[in-house]
């Protein structure tokens, strides 16, 4: 995928574990948002309640089936042997986790997504072989506990007017109505997890925040 088709993929991106789907079907609500039109999908099975071993691999070997028979790409956060044995598109990884230039170095071919708070961490990321970055919290958080403080968008036009070109999302605390700022700010896309997985229709949801994202166009 190059970095144009990387830029597309990410315009809406679903972050999703089985703990974040208020006790629905992760897989059916993974079905839906695809219908309602995601670009990427990420498994992030953490937090309280979240599977492990075996049951967390045979979800995530559900949802990268989805996945690949409905041409979404599917990133895997944090475990870089999940990531192999799912044969994932790609890694997200953040700055607490495994250095981005050995999962570069580890995972050829992979995607790597990289978490970034400050135009320095972006800079680092860059430096590093990221293919994209993950830029937040926007605004506030109930789904990651240990979330750093918000930064709302100004922290993405501070990466952009700094020269960090790469493809980018915000993340955190986003939703219709507050993504245009985030576009508008010169991220290339929006990640969201409560506001598609723990809508009554995740579908509907998904569909309402691309249309959103469309109808502001890219600014970067
Ligand atoms: C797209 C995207 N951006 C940021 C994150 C956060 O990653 P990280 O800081 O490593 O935190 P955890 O998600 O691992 O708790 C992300 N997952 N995805
Ligand atoms: C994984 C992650 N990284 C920064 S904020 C966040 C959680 C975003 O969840 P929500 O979209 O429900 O606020
Ligand atoms: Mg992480």
């Amino acid at each position: 995928m190059n970095s144009e088709q990387l830029r597309q993929a990410l315009r809406l991106y679903l972050v999703m574990g089985s703990s974040n789907c208020a006790g629905a079907d992760p897989y059916a609500v993974l079905e839906a948002a695809i219908e309602g039109g995601i670009t990427m999908f990420q498994f992030r099975e953490k937090g309280a309640g979240a599977l492990q071993g075996q049951a967390r691999l045979e979800l995530g070997a559900r949802l990268r089936r989805l996945c690949a028979q409905r041409g979404v790409p599917f990133i895997v956060n944090d475990d870089e042997r999940l990531a192999l044995e799912l044969e994932a598109d790609g890694i997200h990884i953040g700055q607490e986790d495994a250095p981005a230039a050995a999962m570069r170095r580890r995972l050829p071919g992979m995607i790597v997504g990289v978490s970034a708070h400050d135009l320095l961490e972006a800079e680092s990321a860059l430096a590093a072989g990221a293919d994209y970055l993950g830029v937040g919290p926007q605004y506030a958080t109930r789904t990651k506990l240990d979330a750093r403080e918000v930064q709302g968008p100004a922290v993405i036009a501070r990466m952009r007017a700094g020269g960090i070109r790469l493809p980018l999302v915000g993340i955190g605390g986003i939703d219709a109505a507050n993504a245009p700022a985030v576009i508008r700010a010169g991220a290339d896309g929006v990640a969201v997890v409560s506001a598609i997985s723990q809508a009554r229709s995740p579908k509907q949801a998904a569909a309402e925040l691309l249309n959103t994202i469309k109808s502001i166009g890219r600014n970067s």
